[in-house]
């Protein structure tokens, strides 16, 4: 089992409910309106926002659990996540951005080696470079890196190749497959680009109108 998530969320007048439960891995894509939800579940998949109530477990191990006051803080839930809106440290440089995660990381944990994650992502030239000077597409790329290096046991992907062009797409998407199907690890994808879900989903989760979820999904 890679995901399985049942919560609550009450927020600003409006209440999330996330129900679902992947039997495998592979990569599960979250689908659904502006507004619906999917960022704040990955949020709480990552431990930034508390859920009212319920259970989440990802590769057999809680990681929040109101019943049981199971609230693993984020930096112990080992999750490699590409925010929406990218969120690099302003005031470091690409290679501190890079190595802060990998610097933190167990080295058993790392995974992918930072030679390969530069040459992939096609970055070995701004390591000297501030976030704020980068391209969207280059700090789109930067962000995907940090989050690979940082040794995670899942990955949460928010709408990571929005900004990155054709050819760096494929490339990319060729490391994310790699991720899956060689590494294994349980991916959460967010993408409103049929294509990219087409090709990268193994599964589909609906995300409602008001925050909620279908039944388990297999
Ligand atoms: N801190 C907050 N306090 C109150 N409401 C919030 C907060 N953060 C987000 N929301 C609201 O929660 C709802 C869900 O937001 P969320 O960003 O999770 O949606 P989304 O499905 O990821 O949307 P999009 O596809 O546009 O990124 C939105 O109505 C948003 O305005």
């Amino acid at each position: 089992m890679s995901f399985d998530v049942d919560v609550t969320l009450q927020r600003g007048g409006r209440s999330f409910e996330y129900r679902f439960r992947t039997e495998k891995g592979g990569l599960t894509a979250l689908f659904g309106t502006s507004g619906a939800g999917k960022s704040t579940l990955l949020d709480m998949i990552a431990g930034l926002v508390r859920p009212t109530s319920g259970r989440i477990a990802v590769a057999g191990e809680t990681l929040f659990d109101s019943a049981a006051r199971i609230d693993l803080p984020p930096e112990h839930r080992r999750c490699g996540y590409v925010f929406q809106d990218l969120r690099l440290f302003p005031h470091r440089n690409v290679r501190e951005n890079l190595l802060y995660g990998w610097k933190r990381a167990r080295p058993e944990h790392r995974w992918l080696d930072v030679p390969t994650t530069l040459e992939v992502l096609g970055i070995g030239h701004l390591l000297a470079r501030a976030p704020r000077s980068l391209s969207g597409g280059e700090a789109q790329r930067v962000a995907i890196g940090r989050a690979l290096l940082s040794g995670p046991r899942f990955l949460l992907m928010d709408e990571p190749l929005a900004s990155v062009d054709a050819q760096r797409r494929e490339e990319i998407l060729r490391v994310i497959e790699r991720v899956r199907d060689e590494l294994r690890r349980p991916i959460l994808y967010v993408s409103h680009d049929r294509s990219e879900v087409d090709r990268l989903a193994d599964r589909v989760i609906p995300i409602g109108a008001a925050g909620t979820t279908s039944p388990p999904a297999p």
